[in-house]
């Protein structure tokens, strides 16, 4: 998976370990030990995560420095996926790092293999987001849905209640999880995001509860876990519908009990944290105890938040065609263009099965594509095999799998390319559509299949306009 990774760290050999172990894994890793040249190197191109040591000058152990280099990196235009380091447990300053706009936080020494996951998941995260970093992360649509979705979401967020958002890929359920924080009561505390699909099974006890050192061969250093950094805030626990049956079980203990005990450790911390949780599994599924146990269900789903597919709100088709465009417009330095009047109208009633995700692709690659004084239908690259339009197809498409993000002619296409086409794009192309139908869309499950992060899947998905 290529991507740029830079490793701002004051100690050289620390610096150097991680570039060894990342190279390998990603491609372009940089290493940067005097903070001073941090704007030189980013004028030359901002890295897609950054790993922040939070202490630079030894000795000195409140974070001041890497929060001050965090507050730049933030700053960008197009700003990098943090993840902060720290050589101390000292998890209020984690939180601190959390709230300033950092993703993720990791002590050292590191355990490589959570180092590489932790790197994963803020590329997939990033993916997921850009867009909303590019522009305002705020929910957009004034169509009758979007409007009661919103009014839900304003009476629901004052309260305690535990939320389970549902919808398929792309639909904006982080957006929506962002919101409720953002209008609780604790939206001064931080919104820790943890992509459950992704959690190993090995480490999910560490990552999420925490662990004490020499409680196992790799427990280098204490570590806090995601409930106990997120505490005084909300945990966003997405995918949860990918979690293995003996997760859910540790889970459900968890919350039953409003405590967890770190592993090694002797005594269960109690627990303050509002629970947000998303998945793109339909209902049916969710409601089969062997794929997920209903007494964590009724824990998670006090409250239920749909959020409707794109092609159930045309109307907000528009209005997000200008955001994105006038987002992609500014970031590629492109002149301002007004969609042709029959191109939006097929835009409207396109189905956009990767919902606003893949509406936000496709205006990306219209902005960079498009030669027109307007924009064409041709310059947003529609699957051709989506463009099925009538009520059948639409009917159809909303009977599929909800979390598909395949078209349903896709889903039967076999792993090679489609018209004899033997491109080398034309067969990945084929292969990834074929992954994806046999797992209904399930993106975390094709990733891992196909043997790419998920990150790298958004981005074959945007490129193939799948
Ligand atoms: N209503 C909206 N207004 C503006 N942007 C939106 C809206 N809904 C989604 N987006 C954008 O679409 C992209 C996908 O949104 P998000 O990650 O919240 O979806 P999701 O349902 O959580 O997807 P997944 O299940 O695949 O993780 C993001 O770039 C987000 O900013």
């Amino acid at each position: 998976m290529s991507a740029y990774i830079l490793i701002l760290d004051d100690d050289a050999d620390v610096a150097t370990a991680a570039q060894m172990l990342l190279r390998r894994r990603y491609g372009q890793v940089a290493t940067l030990c005097d903070p001073a040249s941090l704007p030189a190197l980013l004028a030359r191109g901002v890295p897609d995560v950054v790993l922040l040591d939070l202490n630079f000058t030894p000795g000195r152990i409140n974070g001041a420095e890497g929060l001050a280099l965090l507050d730049v990196l933030r700053a960008q235009a197009n700003p990098p996926a943090v993840i902060a380091m720290t050589a101390y447990a000292d998890v209020p300053l984690a939180v601190e790092a959390l709230k300033r706009g950092a993703g993720d936080f990791i002590t050292k020494p590191w355990d490589n293999a959570r180092l590489i996951a932790a790197v994963d998941q803020a590329l997939a995260r990033r993916e997921a987001g850009r867009g909303a970093s590019a522009g305002s992360p705020e929910l957009m649509g004034e169509s009758r849905a979007m409007r009661e979705l919103k009014a839900l979401i304003a009476s629901v967020a004052p309260t305690e209640a535990n939320v389970m958002v549902l919808g398929e890929n792309g639909v904006g359920k982080e957006l929506v999880a962002r919101a409720i924080h953002a209008a609780s009561r604790r939206a001064n505390g931080t919104l820790l995001a943890v992509d459950m699909g992704a959690l190993p099974e090995s480490t999910f006890e560490s990552e999420l509860f925490g662990h004490r050192k020499g409680s196992f061969t790799d427990a280098k250093a204490d570590r806090a876990g995601r409930f106990q950094a997120a505490r005084g805030g909300s945990l966003f626990l997405d995918e949860i519908g990918n979690m293995p049956l003996a997760a859910q079980a540790k889970l459900l203990t968890a919350l039953e009990r409003r405590e967890v005990t770190p592993i090694g450790a002797d005594k269960p911390e109690a627990i303050d944290v509002r629970i947000i949780s998303a998945t793109n599994l339909d209902e049916a599924r969710l409601f089969d105890p062997s794929v997920f146990r209903a007494d964590l269900l009724f824990r998670l789903n006090t409250i239920v938040i749909r959020v409707p597919p794109l092609r159930e709100r045309r109307e907000d088709v528009p209005l997000l065609l200008a955001h994105y465009l006038k987002i992609y417009e500014t970031q590629y330095q492109r002149p301002a263009r007004n969609v042709a009047a029959g191109a939006l109208d097929t835009l409207v009633r396109h189905d956009w099965l990767g919902n606003v995700r893949a509406l936000r692709h496709a205006c990306e690659r219209a902005v960079i594509l498009g030669q027109g004084a307007e924009y064409s239908v041709a310059d947003f690259g529609l699957p051709s095999l989506a463009q099925a339009t009538t009520p059948a197809a639409a009917a159809s498409a909303l009977h599929a799998v909800a979390d598909s993000v395949v078209v349903p002619a896709l889903a039967e296409a076999p792993a090679s390319a489609p018209s004899g086409d033997t491109t080398l794009d034309a067969i990945e192309r084929a292969a990834i559509a074929a992954t994806l139908a046999q797992f209904n869309g399930n993106i975390s499950h094709a990733a891992k299949t196909l043997g790419i992060s998920r990150a790298a899947l958004y981005r074959k998905l945007g490129k193939h306009g799948i």
